[in-house]
């Protein structure tokens, strides 16, 4: 699905350029001028096919917001679209006609059924989220096809009394009506959803979509925030279910299948992945292709709508929303990518390209050794005495992949307020040992305890919560938000405030707080930038900037002058030695002379074990060091590993 999360990104940077957001609002205008004046200038059967768009269109809106929002793409979306029409056909036939009713009770019950679907779904990612929720929508097609009492079966429900918008409103006969009723309905549910993401709470799921880990390692419950969207789409699904009843009176279980599937997520494609009038667009596109076109040229419509996909990803990265926010000149080179022979493209130089760190960071999944997990350690681990020196007590610490020990029986104790060091070289474990005291690692054997406690077990945001945070050795930004808007999601579980999610008040006095972060790393000039299209060294102190949000008692280090220029170092150099005296450094680093100059405790880990530990000069003068990782010469002048 790189495909929709890639064409999301970049129609979402550009419909955040001040360009896309003008016109967007421009196109979503002209589009609601247009669907008013329609029936006054089109025929009945485009009324008629327009209705079945809308229909169709807040479907896609609920693939968009999960696909495109959230970064869980569905190909699952019409079992709360089948829940939420049945469930209207049902209340009609038993006499409930009235639309307002069926909207809510059909939203209800696609947010119910999403609901008890959640736990398999917002676990998962990528390809496997596909597969799910492909399973999820074809398990209730067949249950469609087998409840015959309730469904119709196969045959599916006709002969479905009309009906009525409002209590005293009078029964939708008429194709017109139903238009009406049908273009408010859709447009409500819109003017909502836009709402929701327009709000600060549209931002958790930019984070949680575009960098999991790093809203993990800030102490986000990105779990929670991913089933809640996934209830709200179900309810958006759901109300597409009932207005597909009110307009066609039938439904059987081919309109819940795979095509279904697979038609909505090309609307999405075609509008850009992350915007809704896009895949609103997008899903009139396919009902005029499939029905308007196909009948000249009766029997081809799967190829048109195979010719429009085509054309949709390869000429339209960002889809429809891409080329509105980017104008005539971003079509054009989009085309000319195209048609250009391939190594000479510069028409995508300036297109931000997808942020790979999220990807980078293994999923914390349990290799087999850790069932292997004594349960004697845990009793051993509940009696380390507390030394009210160290902030953090490493014992025994083991991380094993199959026979390799990435780190063996580490035993590690860092003071509070200290500026400590792991050095060592290559693949002799630094990076695992991070990850370990930040939770994104499990650990095979042993235990790490922090600031009195014992965190062996936690996850990365219940650590981060306590006082963890962590920068990445690939920096960790959300990419297509503002700078300003990074660090304020990083500040934002530690601000332990209600109301920041629905209050923009609240949201920019965090920011206002959050702003003092980036004047720590010298990034306040470029608050507002995006911070995909900062360079390397600036991405990295934001990531730092980010890690301190927090506010925390200890702050990991991941090789943080990896790639940097000497004037980026030194900047690096004079943040680290500004670091509040409460704040605690574990710094993995090969640059030995920017170690030397703002640390005062060195370990050395070798073939995951400890090697030595000391001052910079004692370890710059130790043999064993100087034999095993930094060779003869002298320390400062060398980048070791
Ligand atoms: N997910 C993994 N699966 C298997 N082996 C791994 C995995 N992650 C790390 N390793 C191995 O564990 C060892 C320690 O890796 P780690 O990245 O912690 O070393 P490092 O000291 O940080 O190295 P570098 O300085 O190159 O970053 C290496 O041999 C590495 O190949």
């Amino acid at each position: 699905m790189t495909t929709l999360a890639t064409a999301a990104l970049r129609a979402r940077t550009a419909l955040h350029s001040p360009r896309g957001i003008l016109a967007g609002r421009i196109l979503a205008v002209a589009a609601i001028v247009w669907l008013i004046a329609a029936p006054y200038m089109v025929d009945l059967f485009t009324i008629i096919l327009l209705s079945q768009a809308l229909s169709l269109g807040l479907l896609a809106v609920s693939v968009a917001v999960l696909g495109g929002g959230a970064g869980l793409p569905s190909l699952g979306q019409v079992a709360p679209y089948a829940v939420g029409g049945y469930t209207a056909a049902i209340l009609a036939d038993h006499g409930m006609r009235i639309g307002v009713v069926h909207t809510l009770v059909a939203a209800a019950a696609g947010a119910l059924f999403n609901a008890l679907t959640a736990p398999i779904v917002v676990r998962t990612r990528g390809v496997t989220v596909l597969m799910i929720t492909l399973a999820v929508g074809e398990l209730v097609r067949t249950a469609a096809e087998k409840w015959k009492s309730v469904t119709g079966g196969t045959d599916g429900k006709s002969g479905i009394p009309p009906i009525e918008p409002f209590w005293g409103m009078g029964d939708l006969v008429d194709d017109v009506d139903t238009y009406w009723y049908v273009l408010l309905t859709t447009l409500v549910v819109i003017a909502l959803t836009a709402l929701v993401l327009r709000s600060p709470a549209g931002l958790l799921l930019d984070g949680a979509r575009e960098n999991e880990t790093r809203m993990r390692a800030t102490g986000h419950p990105v779990t929670g925030y991913l089933t809640v969207t996934y209830i709200g789409v179900g309810a958006i699904a759901g109300v597409a279910g009932a207005l597909l009843i009110s307009i066609q009176r039938y439904i059987s279980p081919a309109h819940i299948g795979f095509d279904t599937s697979s038609l909505v997520l090309l609307a999405v494609v075609i509008g850009g992945g992350a915007s809704l009038v896009g895949a609103m667009i997008g899903a009139a596109l396919i009902v005029f292709t499939r029905d308007w076109l196909s009948g000249p040229w009766p029997g081809h419509g799967p190829l048109l709508l195979g010719l429009l996909f085509l054309i949709a990803v390869y000429t339209l990265p960002g889809g429809l929303a891409g080329v509105v926010a980017g104008g005539p000149r971003a079509a054009w080179r989009s085309l000319a990518k195209v048609i250009r022979p391939a190594g000479k493209s510069t028409a995508d130089t300036d297109e931000p390209e997808a942020d790979e760190t999220t990807a980078s960071e293994p999923a914390a999944a349990d290799g087999p050794d850790l069932a292997k997990r004594a349960s004697d350690e845990a009793g051993a681990r509940a009696e380390v005495a507390p030394d009210p020196d160290a902030l953090l007590t490493i014992t025994g610490l083991t991380r094993r992949y199959g026979a390799l020990a990435a780190v063996d029986g580490l035993d590690l104790t860092v003071r509070r307020g200290a500026r400590h060091a792991l050095l060592g070289p290559n693949g002799a474990g630094k990076s695992t040992v991070l990850a370990m005291i930040a939770g994104a690692n499990p650990v095979t054997s042993g235990s790490i305890v922090f600031d009195g406690r014992d965190v062996t077990d936690l996850a990365p945001a219940r650590r981060s919560r306590l006082g963890i945070a962590r920068a990445f050795q690939q920096p960790a930004v959300v990419p297509s938000l503002s700078v300003l808007d990074n660090v304020t999601l990083a500040a934002w579980r530690h601000a332990r405030r209600g109301g920041i999610a629905w209050r923009p008040s609240r949201y920019r006095s965090l920011a206002g707080e959050a702003a003092i972060h980036l004047e720590t790393v010298g990034l306040t000039a470029r608050a507002d930038e995006i911070a995909g299209e900062l360079s390397h060294g600036s991405r990295r102190l934001l990531d730092i900037a980010m890690a301190l949000a927090g506010h925390p008692k200890l702050l990991l280090l991941d090789e943080p002058a990896a790639g940097l220029t000497d004037t980026d170092i030194e900047l690096l150099a004079d943040v680290l030695k500004a670091l509040p005296a409460e704040v605690t450094m574990v710094l993995v680093e090969h640059n030995f002379a920017l170690v030397r100059e703002v640390t005062d405790t060195v370990t050395v880990l070798a073939s995951g074990q400890l090697l030595a530990t000391g001052t910079p000069d004692e370890i710059a003068e130790d043999r064993a060091v100087r034999d095993t990782y930094l060779g003869a010469s002298e320390p400062e002048h060398q980048e070791v590993g």
